[in-house]
């Protein structure tokens, strides 16, 4: 016969999809009753009109009636968590989770910038970000482009995040951790702040948001070497900085004077990435080099970094980032997929610190013939 203990090993399997925890370590069960072969069970939830609900009137009777096979109904009775229970939680989940940045945090930061803005630096951080995931990483990804967020359109992720106590959980969106200035201001409304205030966002971006100990955070950087840049690379000086331009000269004399900057601030350059690096063709699957030859790795040269990625000019791309998905997912055959997908494990590669087995990228494309004239 089914007892307390079964019913309370069964939730152990039920996680608080914000916070990542198990409801039983975070002390959310009040109360389990067992009455013949129904069970109610009575839980806590961290703040009253929880968007949660729900999810754990849904969760809680599948994961107890999976492990105990002769309860016929199961019953779940939403309560909240008094102030004091909800401090004792942030208290314990941020003692638990170092804050990214720290030493001893073993999260990866991943910078994306550019010199010239328009060159596909939010496109290249939201399609690697979810190239990580796909590897099987946990990913949390960072929109710091204060004035010119696109990431929430970009992945669909436009609401309010919600507040536990001072701490604020991420939204979840195609199986990232997403948070964006975007998710705080009206969708058309200016972003009016001056050096101090963006520094203080910032600080908060990172620090108060539960990002909890994910594998890896891609930063979508602002454009250029502005005061976002600088405060980013002041709290995280480890962080790992990707360089993205296009194979326009103008964009490639740009992004050479952020690349040196931002190695001066003491991020590690990892490589650059040229992105809109040629069209491939629909019915042949070569490649056009539309927008010239070679920026990238001129660039690369120039800072004495290795070019890293090259992402060709894709139609796909900006669709599907328009339809809120990013392309690896919406498309994840194309020739595209490919280049992020070993863009990704480039990235891996020289983040030795969480490395990982991994499987072997095969790449699979074909040299065929161009019949596009
Ligand atoms: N490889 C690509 N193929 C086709 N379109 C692309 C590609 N990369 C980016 N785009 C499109 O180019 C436009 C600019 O891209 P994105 O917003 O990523 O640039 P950005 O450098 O982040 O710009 P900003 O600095 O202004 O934020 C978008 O419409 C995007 O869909």
């Amino acid at each position: 016969m089914t007892d307390h203990d079964d019913v309370l090993e069964a939730l152990r399997g039920v996680d608080d999809p914000e916070l990542h925890r198990s409801v039983v370590d975070l002390g959310m069960v009040r109360e389990i009753v067992i009455e013949g072969t129904e069970v109610t069970v009575r839980l806590a939830l961290t703040i009253a009109g929880c968007p949660l609900r729900e999810y754990f009137e849904r969760v809680v009777p599948q994961k107890v009636r999976a492990a105990c096979p002769e309860v016929t109904a199961v019953h779940v009775d939403l309560t909240a968590m008094t102030e004091e229970e909800r401090s004792r939680v942030i208290g314990d989940v941020r003692v638990k989770v170092p804050r990214v940045g720290d030493a001893e945090s073993r999260t990866r930061i991943i910078a994306v910038g550019s010199g010239k803005g328009g060159v596909g630096k939010s496109t290249v951080a939201v399609n690697l970000a979810a190239s990580l995931a796909a590897l099987g990483h946990r990913v949390g990804l960072l929109d710091a482009d204060i004035w010119g967020f696109s990431v929430p359109q970009m992945l669909d992720a436009t609401g309010r995040p919600t507040v536990v106590g001072d701490l604020i959980m991420p939204l979840e969106s195609h199986g990232l951790s997403v948070l964006s200035m975007g998710n705080f201001v009206p969708e058309d409304g200016p972003v009016v702040w001056r050096g101090p205030m963006l520094h203080k966002a910032l600080e908060q971006l990172l620090g108060d948001v539960h990002w909890d100990d994910r594998d890896y955070l891609v930063i979508d950087m602002p454009p250029g070497t502005g005061d976002v840049s600088i405060s980013l690379a002041q709290f995280l000086p480890r962080a790992d900085f990707l360089l993205v331009t296009s194979p326009h000269e103008t964009a490639e004399r740009v992004a050479l004077r952020a690349g040196r900057m931002m190695t001066k601030t003491g991020m590690n350059l990892v490589g650059v990435v040229e992105n809109m690096a040629g069209f491939v063709c629909d019915g042949c699957g070569q490649e056009h080099e539309f927008f010239g030859k070679g920026g990238g790795e001129r660039l690369a040269e120039l800072l004495g970094t290795p070019l890293i990625g090259r992402i060709p000019l894709d139609p796909a791309v900006s669709a599907a980032g328009g339809d809120g998905a990013p392309a690896v997912i919406a498309h994840p055959d194309s020739t595209t997929t490919k280049r992020f997908t070993e863009l990704a494990h480039t990235v891996v590669a020289r983040s030795p610190r969480i490395r990982r087995a991994l499987p072997l990228l095969t790449m699979g494309t074909e040299a065929r013939g161009c019949g596009c004239g």
